[in-house]
């Protein structure tokens, strides 16, 4: 016979069953950010409508130590990227990779199917120019229909699941082209088609082979934003509201959760936020976070993080450890690998962060901590953020005047605009622009704010603004500074580049070299020379055209 528990704090009554293990999240008021949630666990037992609380514990959830075991509960996160699920053979792979950890209960995340985020965007451009009539002729529309029907019927599982999706999609791209835009807000609600369908085919795959899974969208589930669309941030609501749903539905009805990676809902629009490119791996830590799980997985198509970007040099080697820190400098500065807000939640929580090779599983991957053994560290990786903005800023007055680098800062508070590398003198600063928050802008509003930027500094200083600069970030331990920058100067010289400004952050793990564009590639395939391949050392590079690998 099933009773009633009832419950304080805004908890719904619970049915129970017979013997069942209880785990409650709640918030803590005041919330504090440091705590990431509050655990209660009991075990009841239920006998002829009667509950006898057999075992009671309270805990922090910081994701790890103080955790109370329950060998019934979900143990980790394993997001999977466009990459990894960009087909319905390579989503075949994931399903019998997740099913490779028998003694893993996990929550799983997805990203849209391989390139389908920039097909929406890009089907969503064009509809604002071709005209209502052209829609259904869009090469990008006929792209998304064919990989998700071909997806499903390869799969073997019922196309319907993803029909109103396709249909509502090309109503949205009918919208677009009435309208002749496409808003901030409009292009979310665009994109989250991809991880909309590749969440629903997945999850009805697994059904279909017997593992039961149970499909999430996240803007449904509690991932809380603010409205910045295209670059949403995650309320701190989110974590207990995600840790309810999940858990709570874990506990009554086992089934694995995959859920929309990139996704949330803005918290006075109500509309579906992203939360920037490559997002999913920040759903993926708030979950972890949010549940105080074991481990956080995200899986990639390269061996873990490498020493630089793949791309730029075919030798980058994988890195096997990182701290928090360095992780969360590496991805900020442009390594394309993790979500530059990702390590935020993994940092408060405590939650070990492991990146993997979905196509090579063996591979050990880069496991990201708190701390690690630093003794033999010196450069980690080198990381390069391309298309930068730099101003020089000289005070009109004479030295010593007080408030001047308050006002220049509270000229880019003023117009919300983020700098990222920083240089002062007494009287002069030299800094960079964060290029992500002006890229999410159209090109002609950039310019017309980088020229009032320039007009609101020239009020109380000289300004130089010096555009299409690199800023080459040199990640490691920075106790040995002058070791990495002797080095690191010594290519340069060697490679006849000029330093236009260097700065050592408070972080301790990041050195950050600004160059030209031109040079930046040369650079980092120096550097990489230099630092990490012994037979390389001293090797001068010959300059190339960009993009391409050596
Ligand atoms: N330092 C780096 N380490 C590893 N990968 C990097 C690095 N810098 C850039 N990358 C690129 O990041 C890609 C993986 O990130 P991403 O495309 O977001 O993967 P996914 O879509 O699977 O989540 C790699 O294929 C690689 O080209
Ligand atoms: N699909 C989104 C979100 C994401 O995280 O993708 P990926 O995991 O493939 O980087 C994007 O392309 O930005």
């Amino acid at each position: 016979m099933a009773a009633t528990l009832h419950l304080c704090s805004g908890y719904q009554p619970i049915e129970l069953r017979r013997q069942q293990c209880l785990h409650f999240t709640a918030p803590l008021p005041p919330w504090q950010p440091s705590v990431s949630s509050h655990c209660l666990s009991l075990r009841l037992r239920c006998e002829g409508g009667k509950v006898d609380v057999l075992e009671r514990s309270d805990a922090q959830s910081r994701g790890g130590s103080d955790q109370i075991p329950n060998e019934n509960e979900l143990t980790c996160v394993m997001k999977f990227g466009g990459s990894s699920v960009a087909s319905a053979e390579r989503m075949r792979e994931v399903a019998g990779l997740i099913l490779s950890f028998p003694d893993e209960r996990p929550v799983v995340v997805l990203s849209a199917m391989g390139k389908a985020t920039n097909k929406l965007l890009s089907a969503g451009e064009k509809s604002v120019t071709c005209g209502v009539s052209n829609v259904s002729d869009l090469e990008e529309l006929a792209f998304i229909k064919d990989l998700h029907l071909r997806t499903a019927d390869e799969l073997g599982v019922e196309s319907t699941i993803i029909s109103k999706h396709l249909f509502e999609l090309e109503q949205l791209l009918n919208g677009i082209a009435m309208m002749k835009e496409m808003t901030l807000r409009t292009k979310d609600y665009l994109v989250s088609f991809g991880e909309c369908m590749s969440t629903r085919l997945f999850a009805a795959y697994l059904n279909k082979i017997g593992v039961k899974a149970r499909q999430y969208d996240a803007f449904d589930i509690g991932f809380i934003t603010t409205d910045d669309f295209t670059n949403a941030d995650i309320l701190e609501a989110t974590y207990p509201a995600v840790a309810k749903r999940l858990h709570g539905d874990w506990i009554s009805d086992p089934a694995i959760p995959i859920v929309t990676g990139f996704l949330g809902k803005g918290w006075r629009s109500c509309a579906v936020t992203t939360l920037g490119r490559g997002g999913s791996d920040l759903t993926a830590t708030t979950i972890g976070k949010a549940l105080g799980l074991r481990e956080i997985q995200v899986w990639k198509d390269v061996d873990g993080v490498l020493t630089c970007d793949p791309n730029i040099y075919s030798r980058a080697a994988p890195v096997s450890y990182l701290t928090f820190d360095e992780a969360a400098e590496l991805a900020y500065f442009g390594a394309q690998v993790l979500h530059p807000q990702s390590m935020r939640p993994a940092r408060e929580g405590d939650i070990p962060v492991r990146v993997k090779n979905s196509y090579n599983p063996k591979a050990p991957g880069t496991l990201i901590t708190r701390s690690r053994d630093m003794s033999e560290a010196v450069l980690t990786s080198i990381v390069l953020k391309r298309n930068v903005t730099m101003l020089d800023i000289v005070s009109t007055r004479m030295l010593g005047q007080v408030g001047f680098l308050a006002k220049v800062f509270a000229i880019f508070e003023d117009l919300g605009i983020s700098v990222d590398v920083v240089a002062t003198s007494e009287v002069s600063i030299s800094l960079t622009l964060d290029p992500s928050k002006l890229w999410s802008r159209e090109l002609i509003q950039q310019a017309s704010e980088l020229d009032h930027v320039e007009g609101e500094l020239k009020k109380i200083a000289v300004v130089n603004l010096l555009q299409h600069r690199s800023i080459i970030s040199l990640i490691g331990n920075v106790q040995r500074s002058s070791l990495i920058i002797e080095k690191a100067f010594h290519v340069l010289r060697c490679n006849g580049v000029n330093v236009q400004m260097i700065s050592q952050g408070a972080s301790k793990v990041n050195i950050s070299l600004i160059v030209n564009d031109g040079e930046a590639e040369l650079c980092v395939r120096s550097l990489h020379a230099a630092f990490f391949e012994s037979d390389l050392c001293g090797v001068v590079f010959e300059s190339k055209s960009q993009n391409g690998s050596v």
